[in-house]
């Protein structure tokens, strides 16, 4: 090495070095990612892929939720199949739903998890119905009739929501040095199969392990001030605020409510990002502000 090689390799060690409080912040801690469809379509795949991959080898537990929704869309365009969303969610019937956990559970899950283990590290993709994972029961939601303003049941077909998350799959996986990737459709008592929003299976994951953080991996920098600038940190109120005035809108809606979910049931940070930025997630965990838009109680 020539003297100039000699700086820039201490250069990049020092940045090296700056990591380490981070690393002892979060050793050992489980950090639930959900990778969002929107963001997993660019070309930063593989960097998600070795990203996940670098917190499993400096002893975190990364464990991986992924959406799918464009993937959905394709998908359903190339078999001429008509689909609407009512409050965010996906109307599901029956011929629906075969193909939703077939995008899911099937091309995406495997898509994700060989990712990471193309980085070097070990993933297993399973769906929220392997090992009794997510036990999901139709959604029950209910919306204001426009004309009468009386409340109406909403019926959005086989669009389900957990009713109870069985970690005892994901404790296998880690304890065996595994990542887990996860599909979000679930399975109801009578074996019925449902569509889940994956935002809502990422919380509902990252409560029930008492994960230290949630990052929702999306395509935007987090929550926006009308005037398009970021809000990087918000309580629960200040968010009840933003969706009354309109500020949040859309999309942005569950995935609020998620995380507003998460840390009341225990999770300290939950975070929404912009996942087609390089190395969000390690920006995110490895710096003392991060990137996104940070919810707490
Ligand atoms: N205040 C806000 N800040 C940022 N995005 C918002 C806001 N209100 C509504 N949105 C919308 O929410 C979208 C993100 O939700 P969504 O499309 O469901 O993401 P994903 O597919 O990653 O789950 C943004 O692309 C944006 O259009
Ligand atoms: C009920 C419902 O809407 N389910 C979603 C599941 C996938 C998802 O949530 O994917 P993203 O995170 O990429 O949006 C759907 O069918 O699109």
């Amino acid at each position: 090495m020539n003297r100039q090689d000699i700086k820039d390799a201490a250069r990049e060690a020092h940045i090296v070095t700056k990591v380490l409080p981070y690393l002892r912040r979060y050793a050992g801690a489980t950090i639930v990612v959900k990778y969002g469809g929107h963001a997993m379509d660019g070309s930063l795949a593989n960097e998600f892929g070795r990203d996940i991959a670098l917190l499993k080898q400096v002893g975190i537990n990364p464990v991986v939720v992924h959406g799918g929704g464009p993937q959905i869309n394709a998908m359903l365009k190339r078999l001429s199949i008509q689909s609407s969303f009512v409050q965010g969610l996906r109307v599901t019937d029956a011929a629906m739903v075969e193909v939703v956990e077939m995008v899911l559970a099937g091309t995406v899950n495997k898509q994700v998890a060989g990712l990471i283990n193309a980085a070097g590290a070990l993933a297993v993709g399973i769906s929220g119905k392997d090992g009794g994972l997510i036990r999901a029961r139709k959604l029950r939601r209910t919306y204001k009739d426009p004309d009468s303003m009386i409340e109406q049941a909403l019926d959005l077909g086989y669009v389900g929501e957990p009713m109870f998350i069985d970690t005892r799959v994901i404790h296998a996986l880690t304890g065996a040095g595994l990542i887990p990737v996860i599909a979000p459709v679930g399975a109801g008592e009578d074996g019925q199969t449902y569509n889940i929003n994956a935002d809502t299976v990422a919380g509902a994951i990252a409560g029930a392990l008492n994960a230290q953080r949630l990052l929702m991996l999306t395509d935007v920098p987090g929550v926006l001030e009308k005037s398009k600038q970021l809000l990087s940190d918000l309580s629960l109120s200040q968010i009840r605020g933003l969706i009354a005035d309109g500020t949040i809108s859309g999309g942005m809606i569950p995935k609020v409510e998620t995380c507003m979910e998460a840390v009341t049931q225990g999770v300290k940070g939950a975070t929404i990002l912009d996942g087609t930025v390089p190395h969000a997630l390690l920006l995110e965990l490895f710096t003392e502000h991060g990137i996104g838009t940070m919810i707490h109680k």
